[in-house]
């Protein structure tokens, strides 16, 4: 890989009461780029996330962010360290208003207008719903702001997992621009998408996990191009999927 990882893990194994979830996981991030992590529902993708960031600690391995080993610290720590984590089930505040569930989200001080701007011209029903509660949204809108508040401050690294599940096509298309957008600005992504027009729109790198494991690592494009690799990997045709 070109550049340097930003995120690391090395022999990551992490149970779940008394089933053992990750089995030595071994995963690069490279700086700027979207990492795509692929593989079969159960795999163990969310729990690779939730490993990282310190919701299920590993008993096993070493998890490195910029070269700081993260692997016994605190989660907030670990936000704070530059890490935001976009749960698969959105973590907003039903009860609050959407402004106040992005004021939450900004953990280092004051939101920073000219984001918040740029965010509005993203997802611009934030900026109309700003002062509703956040339960009356609709899913898509949701998913928007779930993603809105890991991007309300510059993180060096976003985990988000499977963005676009059960969303309407345009709102999907929204959601690969906004991606973009953060990768443009600099930043890597650890993306978990069962989408594959939207994995191979924004993958650089692709990781595919099976039985807790990483079972294949390189290029998205090699990826897309090989639907035998493709088959053999998640036993299905992603193309077709
Ligand atoms: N809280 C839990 N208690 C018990 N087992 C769990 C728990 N969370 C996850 N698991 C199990 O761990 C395995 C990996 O789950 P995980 O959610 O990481 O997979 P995944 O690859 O993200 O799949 P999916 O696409 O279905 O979310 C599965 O067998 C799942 O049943």
């Amino acid at each position: 890989m070109s550049s340097e990882p930003i995120l690391e893990l090395v022999g990551v194994s992490t149970d779940i009461g008394q089933y053992h979830i990750l089995r030595g996981v071994d995963l690069n991030v490279p700086a700027n780029t979207v990492t795509m992590l692929l593989g079969r529902n159960g795999a163990g993708k969310t729990t690779t996330l939730r490993s990282i960031m310190g919701h299920w600690r590993c008993h096993e391995g070493r998890i490195f962010f910029d070269g700081v080993d993260i692997t016994k610290m605190p989660t907030a720590e670990i936000a704070r360290a530059g890490i935001g984590y976009v749960p698969e089930h959105m973590g907003i505040f039903s009860d609050l208003t959407v402004e106040e569930n992005m004021r939450l989200a900004a953990i280092q001080g004051p939101i920073d207008s000219a984001r918040l701007d740029w965010i509005f011209g993203v997802f611009p029903a934030l900026k109309t719903f700003w002062r509703s509660a956040a339960g009356t949204l609709s899913g898509g809108q949701k998913q928007m702001l779930s993603i809105a508040r890991a991007m309300i401050e510059e993180r060096k690294l976003y985990l988000i997992d499977e963005p676009t599940k059960g969303l309407a096509p345009a709102i999907v298309t929204t959601m690969a621009r906004a991606l973009n957008d953060l990768k443009r600005q600099g930043a890597a992504i650890l993306l978990v998408e069962q989408n594959f027009a939207v994995a191979q729109a924004l993958g650089d790198y692709s990781d595919v996990m099976d039985d807790g494991r990483i079972v294949w690592s390189g290029a998205m494009s090699r990826l897309s191009e090989n639907a035998e690799l493709q088959q053999k990997l998640m036993g299905l045709s992603l193309a077709g999927s």
